[in-house]
């Protein structure tokens, strides 16, 4: 399947939002961000980027669906907020919207998802307490055809391009269609490189990489299965990476990390189809290995949830897949 047009058009949707997302940091002011019923934060970046993203998708595919995270349902109770958005994207679209088209294009993504068809999903920003923070955050975007994801864009603007210089040049945007291998570009250049994730086959020789919060995931789990991997070995452990957002799946196509694990605190937490689609494709086209901690593939036609999955582990090559796996299993009793 030829996606050229989607990916130069997913690729343009997400640098238009990663900019909106930089240019909103620079001047969010204390009160444009609110609590969603789960109590996690929403920004008026979040909003901003869903509103220019489905637009931009509508433009170009109008019959295509779209599962993204928000929705416009706080936003319109509250109008000096509304506004803000409404600045930012007519700041950064060709085409101005009016508020009501502004509410109607943040609601195309509603889709319920599926097993059949071809859809997009978005995660307009992945990690917004790293947003918060200043910290890292990613545009997330996905093309799922049939249950399959088949083009994954991911957009890290304070991700370093190299992690050994965390004060050095930032902001890259990742790329992978199935089949066709993964790539990296600066928010500047339009120059893609191809990435690929370690080929380290011992633990000891690369890092994990986990989330901050540790509501999203255990670290003392990771902890253990990290002890049982090099329990044999002489190496000291490298220190992991704690990191927010779908960035992590950067860190292993890039190679800069070989392993990232989400095992999950909560036994009622679904993870969300948006957290994931962009991030495991790019990993798995740098090479690695991507499927929840039972081993099981992650199933994307199961609605706007994983609800068929549990946990997320991912790693570089297969070897290292198959270590890790087998350590994981021995310490997580389900
Ligand atoms: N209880 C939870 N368990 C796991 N992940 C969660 C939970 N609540 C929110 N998330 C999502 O986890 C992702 C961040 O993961 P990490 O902690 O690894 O950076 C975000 O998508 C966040 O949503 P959101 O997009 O609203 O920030
Ligand atoms: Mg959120
Ligand atoms: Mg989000
Ligand atoms: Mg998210």
């Amino acid at each position: 399947m030829s996606l050229v047009v989607e990916m130069r058009v997913a690729v343009e949707a997400v640098l238009v939002a990663s900019r909106l997302c930089q240019s909103v940091f620079k001047t969010l002011v204390l009160g444009e961000s609110l609590a969603k019923d789960d109590k996690s934060p929403v920004t008026v970046a979040d909003f901003g980027a869903q509103a220019v993203v489905n637009a931009l998708l509508l433009k170009h595919f109008p019959d295509d669906p779209i599962v993204g995270e928000e929705d416009s349902k706080d936003l319109k109770s509250n109008t000096a907020l509304s506004g803000r958005v409404l600045g930012l994207v007519n700041g950064v679209m060709e085409s101005k919207m009016t508020t009501e088209q502004m509410f109607n294009n943040i609601d195309r993504g509603n889709y319920v998802g599926g097993r059949t068809g071809r859809f997009w999903t978005l995660d307009p920003i992945d990690g917004t307490k790293g947003f918060l923070r200043g910290d890292q955050y990613a545009v997330c975007l996905a093309l799922i055809v049939d249950g399959t994801v088949e083009l994954g864009v991911l957009g890290c603007p304070n991700l370093p391009h190299d992690l050994s210089k965390p004060d050095g040049e930032c902001g890259s945007i990742l790329v992978a269609t199935r089949g066709d291998g993964a790539f990296q570009r600066s928010l500047t250049s339009d120059i893609m490189t191809r990435i690929s994730t370690t080929r380290v086959e011992n633990p000891a020789e690369t890092r994990l990489c986990e989330g901050i919060e540790p509501l999203h995931s255990s670290h003392a789990t990771n902890g253990q299965i990290m002890a049982h991997l090099l329990q044999n070995s002489n190496n000291h452990s490298p220190t992991n990476i704690r990191m927010d957002s779908q960035c992590k799946y950067a860190l292993v196509a890039r190679g800069d990390a070989g392993i990232y694990l989400r095992v999950p605190v909560s036994s009622t937490y679904q993870e969300k189809i948006w957290d994931h689609a962009a991030g495991k494709l790019i990993v798995e086209e740098a090479g690695g290995r991507v499927t929840d901690i039972l081993g099981r593939e992650l199933d994307f036609g199961s609605g706007r949830t994983l609800k068929e999955n549990e946990g997320i582990l991912a790693t570089g090559g297969t070897v290292l897949y198959d270590k890790v796996y087998a350590a994981v299993k021995s310490v997580v009793k389900s």
